[in-house]
């Protein structure tokens, strides 16, 4: 009898729709189906892959760009390989694309993927009820990504009245003839409409524990030939210096300038394959317009100076996410903040064991000033003398969500 074959699913969705949140719901109702999952941050900082890592069976993280834009699609088979392995025992593989990939270019690498251990398992696009509506009048070609999911998500239904919420569906199920749309609130989805539950009861525990580091080790060692991180390490083609070099106590940051990711040949590459545009001519893709930028801090961010900024945040300036340390009695906790719009919150957990208190930032937007914004974050930190006033913190307490949230 054949073997069976693993079904490669696709997440996509316009930036902070939710594709992180419903991944993660799918990984703690899994209910013994053991999930793969290939992660695709935009920017070189991978919050998403920090995100999913404690939670997931197995995971690989591809930074940086667009996988829709990768040079080199066999880096795309590489990890299905990886995750396909009968060892490792993926009952199903979740590839979260980035809010800006073009969703029918990762379907093309999978279908046209050699790997005859798996098989391309669907599309779910997450939509924002909130921000559709804006979203799509900017990026029309949004309906084409609805039009070719075989599930459509509905999320943040929360956050709309009734009326509008059947509006939307009424406009989703129009552009998705046929095709099932589900209404919910942060991603809370039956895991079997996304995948059939794998075996669960009878595994080895043993088994069913590999850890994420095992995956990161194995991985790095099989591309360097020594332990290390897993994610790309990127170049800055204005700068030259390496966008994982930062190992001093200093605040760095980069400003992806290319129109179309990593693909525009100053990285060496010609083009890319399988795009609907050849060199020197421009790029179609949703994230041409959009610009990355990556803050890092080692020292503690102002509270006020920061929600001064983040209050008055360019409209360019859609999507900010990473995790803030704050040096202030009560609120040394971990910061993890997401803006999506006009949409902003600060959730509070305790730091990983062991870890580092930094701050990590990434901004995405069209037509925002990369250099400006993080000169801006820059003047957010807390430079002694330090304000260590617990009333420095009203400011981001009033967007820290809630238990239910
Ligand atoms: N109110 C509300 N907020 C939600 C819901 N789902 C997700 N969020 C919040 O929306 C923000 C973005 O969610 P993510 O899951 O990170 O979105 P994403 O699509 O992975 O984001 P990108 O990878 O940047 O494109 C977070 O603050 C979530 O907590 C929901 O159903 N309702």
């Amino acid at each position: 009898m054949a073997p069976q074959q693993i079904p490669v699913v696709v997440l996509a969705g316009f930036l902070g729709s939710g594709k992180t949140t419903l991944l993660n719901h799918l990984l703690g109702t899994g209910d013994g189906t053991r999930i793969g999952a290939i992660v695709n941050d935009f920017g070189s900082i991978e919050i998403d892959a920090m995100t999913v890592a404690g939670q997931v069976d197995s995971m690989v993280s591809l930074g940086n760009g667009c996988l829709c834009c990768a040079v080199d699609t066999s880096e795309l088979d590489t990890y299905l390989e990886r995750l396909s392995r009968p060892a490792a025992r993926i009952d199903v593989i979740v590839i979260e694309a980035s809010g800006l990939a073009e969703p029918q270019e990762l379907i093309r690498m999978i279908l046209a993927s050699e790997n005859d251990r798996i098989v391309y398992g669907g599309l779910t696009e997450v939509i924002d009820a909130a921000e559709f509506a804006d979203t799509r009048a900017r990026h029309p070609e949004l309906d084409r990504h609805v039009a070719i999911a075989d599930l459509v998500v509905l999320n943040k239904a929360d956050r709309i009245p009734d009326a509008a919420r059947q509006e939307l569906m009424g406009t989703l199920a129009d552009l998705a003839p046929g095709r099932p749309v589900l209404c919910t609130a942060y991603g809370r989805i039956d895991p079997e409409l996304f995948f059939d539950r794998g075996p669960g009861e009878g595994r080895d525990a043993a088994v069913r524990q590999l850890s994420f580091e095992d995956l990161l080790r194995e991985t790095a060692a099989d591309r360097t030939g020594a332990p290390g991180r897993l994610a790309h390490s990127t170049q800055d083609t204005r700068t030259g210096n390496r966008a994982d070099d930062d190992t001093g106590d200093r605040t760095t940051g980069r400003a992806d300038d290319s129109d179309c990711g990593s693909h525009d040949g100053q990285d060496g590459h010609d083009g890319h394959e399988g795009h609907d545009h050849g060199p020197g001519e421009s790029c179609t893709h949703l994230h041409a317009a959009y610009r990355s930028v990556e803050f890092t801090s080692h020292e503690p961010m102002n509270p006020r100076r920061l929600m001064e900024f983040l209050d008055s945040r360019p409209t360019g300036l859609y999507r900010i996410k990473g995790f803030v340390h704050f040096d202030v009695p009560g609120s040394r906790q971990k910061f993890t903040l997401h803006a999506v719009g006009d949409f902003l919150r600060f959730y509070v957990s305790p730091w990983e064991r062991g870890a580092e208190r930094l701050t990590q930032l990434v901004l995405i937007g069209s037509g925002i000033d990369a250099q400006a914004l993080h000169k801006e974050l820059t003047n957010c930190r807390d430079t002694p003398p330090r304000e260590t006033s617990e009333h420095s913190m009203w400011g981001v307490l009033r967007y820290v969500a809630d238990r239910t949230e």
